[in-house]
């Protein structure tokens, strides 16, 4: 189910909307898709995740960035939280039954508060490092990513600076998906390259069991 999570970033794409982005990683397989944008107004950002909410429905889950109150209103599957957003408790409050939350995770101590918080995932952020995410910080490395998969029960996905080269070593550490920007949104075909993420890391999955 998270195997690969695509993040849209319009500046990152090759001058595609969030949508477009959206529509063609979906076409190649895409199992999850989020709006990130950070400079949108929120009006903009409802009439956006409406239309990806669409664009998914069937295919892949729909999550929005930060923005619980975006999620909500334009019916997103969940919503991708920061350790300074809202604590998971108080945004579960707010949700309907079955809505996701995932949050961002550093440690294995990190991790495992937000499980105990009732985190639907946690995303091991950053991997490696990236130039993707100007406040990213260092990559915690494979190592820390195998020690958070093996503390918590719940999904762990991974994010910054993943690409095909570098996955199948994650997922054999542990890790059930990927989340990438421009492994995929800033590739010359989204689609293909959205086809080759999720190839490698099914066939990843296959020879680690
Ligand atoms: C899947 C996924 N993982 C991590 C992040 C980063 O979230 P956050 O730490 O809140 O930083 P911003 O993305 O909000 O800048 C993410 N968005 N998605
Ligand atoms: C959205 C995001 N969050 C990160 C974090 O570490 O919290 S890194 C990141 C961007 C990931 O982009 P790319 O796949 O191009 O490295
Ligand atoms: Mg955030």
């Amino acid at each position: 189910m998270y195997d690969l999570y695509v993040v849209t970033d319009e500046a990152l794409s090759h001058g595609l909307t969030h949508e477009e982005i959206a529509r063609r990683a979906v076409a190649g397989g895409a199992n999850i898709i989020q709006l990130r944008d950070k400079e949108k107004s929120s009006r903009e950002l409802y009439e956006i995740a409406c239309k990806m909410k669409e664009i998914c429905r069937g295919y892949a889950l729909f999550i929005v960035n930060d923005r619980v109150d975006v999620a909500l209103a334009a019916g997103a599957d969940g919503v991708h939280l920061g350790q300074s957003d809202l604590p998971i408790a108080a945004v579960r409050k707010l949700c309907p039954k079955n809505f996701l939350i995932g949050i961002s995770v550093g440690s294995v101590e990190e991790a495992k508060e937000a499980e105990a918080a009732g985190a639907d995932y946690v995303a091991v952020s950053p991997v490696f490092s990236t130039s993707s995410k100007s406040d990213a910080g260092a990559g915690h490395g494979i190592a820390v990513v195998r020690d958070i998969c093996s503390s918590v029960m719940c999904p762990v996905i991974g994010i910054g600076g993943i690409n095909a080269e570098n996955t199948p070593e994650l997922i054999a550490a542990g890790l059930d998906g990927v989340a990438v920007i421009s492994a995929v949104v800033s590739a010359p075909d989204v689609t293909e390259a959205a086809r080759e993420l999720s190839l490698i890391i099914k066939t990843a999955k296959e020879n680690r069991s």
